[in-house]
């Protein structure tokens, strides 16, 4: 199997806080793998440093090949359209209408005119059920309509790889199911590789290959699905089956 990520031994602290202590796993090409782990353990400070969006105290990250610590000017580039960061909040521009939000990278960083730009917008925009939203700004959407405009500004760019930043969080079952399919759909027919960050365990046991469980600055669990239910982890029991007591709490002191 082909690595689209792997991450080595990563550290990371503000001040006191230590956040990763020799994070390591690998993702692999074409895979959806999910990150979980209780509030506050990291999750997206390690997708903010695998985007190179945070620099990390120590380790290694390598997207496909790059060296994501050590881009060279030209690298930089190719690293920016093979991996792209879905936002928890989606971080669009409110100012700008809904098309152009998704065509930004085209028309901003590669120059294509805004008719073809626009026309490349309505078909992603289709792809996650947002036709006719084109000319709405996006304080008009609801928020897994905003979600969903975000997923497809990051499928406008074409990426090998996206990493989702709890991409259900705040949607209703229902959304969080549609949200859920479009994401096996990017694997399964444009054979995308995803790293999903999620707190939902329904959601992670159907849309993933593979899951981390972080937990204490480390991966303390990595499998299938199958292999996660199983687990002897007292960590991993107490997380997936929502138990009030347990380490993840006492470790919280609640
Ligand atoms: N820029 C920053 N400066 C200082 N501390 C930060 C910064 N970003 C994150 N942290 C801290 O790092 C820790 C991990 O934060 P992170 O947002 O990655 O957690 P998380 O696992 O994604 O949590 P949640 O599931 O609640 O979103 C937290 O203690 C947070 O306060």
């Amino acid at each position: 199997m082909k690595e689209a990520i792997v991450v080595e031994d990563l550290k990371k602290s503000f001040g006191t806080n230590v956040v990763h202590d020799g994070v390591s796993f690998t993702v692999y090409d074409g895979e959806i793998f999910v990150v979980i782990g209780p509030s506050g353990t990291g999750k997206s400070v390690l997708l903010k440093q695998i985007a190179g969006l945070l620099k990390p105290d120590s380790g290694k990250i390598y997207v496909y090949g790059m060296d994501v610590l050590n881009l060279s000017g030209e690298e930089f580039i190719r690293f920016r359209e093979t991996l792209t960061y879905v936002f928890q909040n989606g971080a669009l521009f409110d100012s700008l209408p809904v098309w152009y939000n998704v065509a930004f990278y085209l028309v901003e960083k590669k120059g294509i005119k805004e008719k073809e730009a626009r026309e490349k917008a309505k078909y992603y925009l289709s792809l996650l059920g947002l036709s006719g939203t084109e000319d709405l700004y996006p304080s008009e959407l609801s928020g897994g309509m905003r979600k969903r405009v975000a997923v497809a500004r990051a499928l406008c760019m074409n990426p090998r790889c996206i990493l989702f930043d709890e991409p259900t969080s705040g949607l209703d079952p229902v959304m969080t199911a549609v949200l859920d399919r479009l994401i096996l759909k990017l694997k399964k027919e444009f054979g995308k590789t995803c790293v999903v960050v999620s707190h939902d365990m329904t959601s992670a046991f159907r849309i993933a290959d593979r899951i981390a469980i972080l937990w204490g600055g480390k991966v303390v669990e990595i499998g299938t699905p199958e292999e996660i239910k199983k687990s002897e982890n007292p960590v991993v029991k107490q997380f997936i089956n929502g138990e009030p007591d347990g380490p993840i709490t006492a470790m919280m002191e609640l």
